[in-house]
């Protein structure tokens, strides 16, 4: 749906050529491959698009920054805080650019929002308060085995809604309630997180049950609210309601809603990519490939890693 000047899917890979093909067909295509690896090898391919479940998240990320491509991969990019510094070392000694699909910071009403916060016109922040949790069915979500649970899949969207927020700030603490599912995955987990002054974020994520799906933040004058919390197209500040539509026009039938906006990540990577700058943890800029993901309140995706990684790997931040 992006001019063909601009963005090209050139290939498509899976572990079996046959599905690959099929894709390829479907989609118009050039290119299918029966291995990842190939993909990689690909001289056509610029950026390498990783949708692979989260457990095979680094070693495809791994393979194609091997290969020399810059790299977009899907949310959570790892599922944990180790394997995110993993990757993001390596393309930083590469030079290549990397980042995670958070792409709910691309959305139109996500940058309306960050226009609002950034003319003070909710006066000093005090709190945020995200939600995301639906009745799914997906096997993946319930599968340790398929890094499933609730916070690596949908407690993502809500931290990198807080981080966004407060300038990708680190909180002083982090505690956590959960109900645990029978397959072992946190299946709703509700967290607080401490940040200097007394402001305070807190979310929940449920695998199991509708949630609000809205992300707000409130200050010392207003408030502002966006829906859905993971692909918002509504930005509410005080009774103004923008709408921000994401169908484009495009016909096509998704698996999840507002799946159209995905073209604003891939906007982003290009913009990213024809600038050439790295963006370090710092926020300094240098000449470089590419911008690289970080915990640059930009780039703040892999800081849902630490705080997943917070959460579930220290059992003080973590009561039942
Ligand atoms: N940004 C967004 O809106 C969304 C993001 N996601 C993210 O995208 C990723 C994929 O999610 P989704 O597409 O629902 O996942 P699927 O369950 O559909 O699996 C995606 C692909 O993973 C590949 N795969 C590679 N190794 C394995 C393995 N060992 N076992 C099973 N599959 C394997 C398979 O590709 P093949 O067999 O063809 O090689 C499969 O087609 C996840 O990280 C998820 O968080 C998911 C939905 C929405
Ligand atoms: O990123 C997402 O939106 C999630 O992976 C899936 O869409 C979720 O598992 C079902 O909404």
């Amino acid at each position: 749906s992006l001019p063909r000047s601009d963005h090209q899917v050139v290939a498509v890979a899976a572990r079996e050529l046959s599905r690959a093909r099929e894709f390829a067909q479907k989609h118009g295509i050039p290119r299918a491959y029966g291995s990842y690896q190939e993909l990689a090898e690909d001289p056509n391919v610029e950026v390498a698009y990783i949708g692979t479940q989260n457990p095979q998240h680094k070693a495809t990320v791994l393979m194609c920054l091997a290969a020399g491509k810059a790299v977009l991969c899907e949310k959570p990019m790892g599922v944990n805080a180790a394997e995110v510094r993993e990757m993001v070392a390596e393309a930083r000694s590469r030079g290549l650019f990397l980042m995670e699909g958070l792409w709910t910071r691309f959305f139109p009403a996500t940058e309306a929002l960050k226009s609002v916060l950034a003319q003070g016109t909710l006066g000093d922040l005090r709190a945020a308060r995200a939600e995301m949790g639906f009745v799914i069915a997906l096997p993946r979500l319930t599968d340790w085995a398929q890094a499933g649970g609730a916070v690596l899949d949908l407690g993502i969207y809500c931290v990198q809604f807080i981080s966004m927020v407060f300038g990708g700030q680190r909180p002083e603490k982090i505690s956590a309630v959960a109900r645990v599912h029978e397959t072992g995955v946190d299946d709703t987990v509700s967290v607080l997180l401490q940040y200097p002054g007394g402001v305070q974020g807190s979310f929940t994520c449920s695998i199991s049950s509708k949630l609000s799906n809205a992300a707000s933040v409130s200050g010392t004058k207003d408030r502002a609210e966006v829906s859905p919390t993971w692909a918002p197209v509504e930005l509410v500040v005080n009774n103004d309601r923008k709408e921000f539509p994401c169908s484009l026009g495009s016909k096509e039938i998704y698996n999840f809603i507002h799946s159209p906006g995905m073209i604003y990540e891939a906007m982003h990577v290009r913009k990213c990519l024809r600038k050439g700058k790295g963006v370090e943890d710092t926020g300094r800029s240098k000449p470089g490939r590419g911008c690289l993901a970080a915990r640059h309140p930009f780039h703040s995706g892999s800081y849902g890693n630490y705080i997943s990684q917070d959460v579930l790997g220290h059992p003080s931040a973590y009561s039942m």
